[in-house]
């Protein structure tokens, strides 16, 4: 038998679906029936139709791999189906930031990524959750979460929005108290990376193994306004470590307890907690991905 795909194609991804998301899916099946592959494609009509979509693709095994056509979000939408699942995530990387396509080495043109996606063999991953959701790359709170609320509002996506959004945050935001483990903490910004990155190669924990079966916990204390430029540079050179302002440990689970209700992020998707409490934790070994 022929092995099949079914491309879920989010239009509101990055900068360049859009429209042209009906071209997108004539393209993809044309490419797959060329390289001797069943596919089909679906393009999403809301937040959340991926699962939906990838779901029944998934328990009724019509497909060896669902690929997820979009950026971290769209990634999350077709992963969290897939969990625990005979079938594979593949991903074309057609968002904004792209993380969990950049940690893995996915190419980020579209014919070098379909090129990688036919020679790819399936890994098993791990996943993790922050108050039961499921997340596949970074998940956290603090400053990252409030870029992503803000990332979430604007009409375009894509990396020139990340930048004039992110300036924007550093301009107004507030360090955050809370407990960690029982422990005082003030932060930052408190990130819990199952991949290294949270895109567009902001490397979060660069050491970050996908398969591990741990969290890379990276806490980021406030630090003087004038340090925010070099600490952006030691994110984007792998050399978050390096700060003084930064400690890692790594860890199967964690508690936090904040003041009010938190704002959060999973994997870019930004999330207002109704509970003080959060609670991370890694779920081992649980996803296959076409790496
Ligand atoms: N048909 C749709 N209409 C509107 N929003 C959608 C639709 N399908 C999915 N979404 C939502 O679009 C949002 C953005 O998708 P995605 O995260 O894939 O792109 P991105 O934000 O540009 O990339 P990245 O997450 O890599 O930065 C997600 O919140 C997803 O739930």
């Amino acid at each position: 038998m022929r092995e099949s795909f079914l491309f879920v194609i989010n239009p509101n991804s990055g900068t360049t679906l859009g429209r042209e998301a009906g071209q997108m899916a004539t393209l993809l099946e044309k490419k797959a029936k060329e390289a001797g592959y069943e596919a089909e494609c679906v393009i999403t009509e809301a937040k959340g139709h991926a699962t939906e979509l990838a779901a029944v693709a998934s328990a009724h095994k019509q497909f060896d791999t669902i690929v997820a056509v979009g950026g971290d979000g769209t990634v999350n939408e077709v992963a969290r189906a897939l969990l625990h699942s005979g079938t594979a995530l593949g991903i074309l990387p057609l968002g904004s930031g792209n993380g969990l396509a950049r940690h893995l080495g996915i190419p980020l043109t579209l014919p070098a990524a379909l090129d990688h996606l036919w020679k790819s063999v399936s890994v098993t991953i791990d996943s993790a959750t922050l108050n039961f959701q499921p997340f596949f790359c970074v998940a956290g709170l603090g400053f990252d979460a409030y870029v992503s609320q803000l990332f979430g509002k604007q009409s375009q996506r894509g990396w020139d929005t990340y930048v004039k959004v992110s300036m924007k945050a550093y301009l107004d935001y507030l360090p955050q108290r809370l407990k960690i483990e029982g422990q005082d903490a003030e932060i930052f910004s408190l990130s819990f990376a199952n991949a290294g990155q949270f895109g567009n190669n902001a490397w979060v924990a660069p050491h970050a193994d996908l398969a591990d079966g741990l969290l890379e916990v990276c806490t980021v204390t406030p630090f003087p306004k004038w340090f925010g430029t070099a600490l952006a540079f030691q994110l984007f050179t792998k050399n978050l470590r390096t700060s003084t302002y930064v400690a890692y440990q790594s860890l199967t689970s964690l508690v936090v307890e904040t003041k009010h209700p938190a704002l959060v992020h999973y994997d870019g998707e930004p999330w207002q907690l109704e509970t003080n409490r959060i609670e991370v934790n890694i779920v081992p070994q649980s996803l296959r991905v076409r790496g």
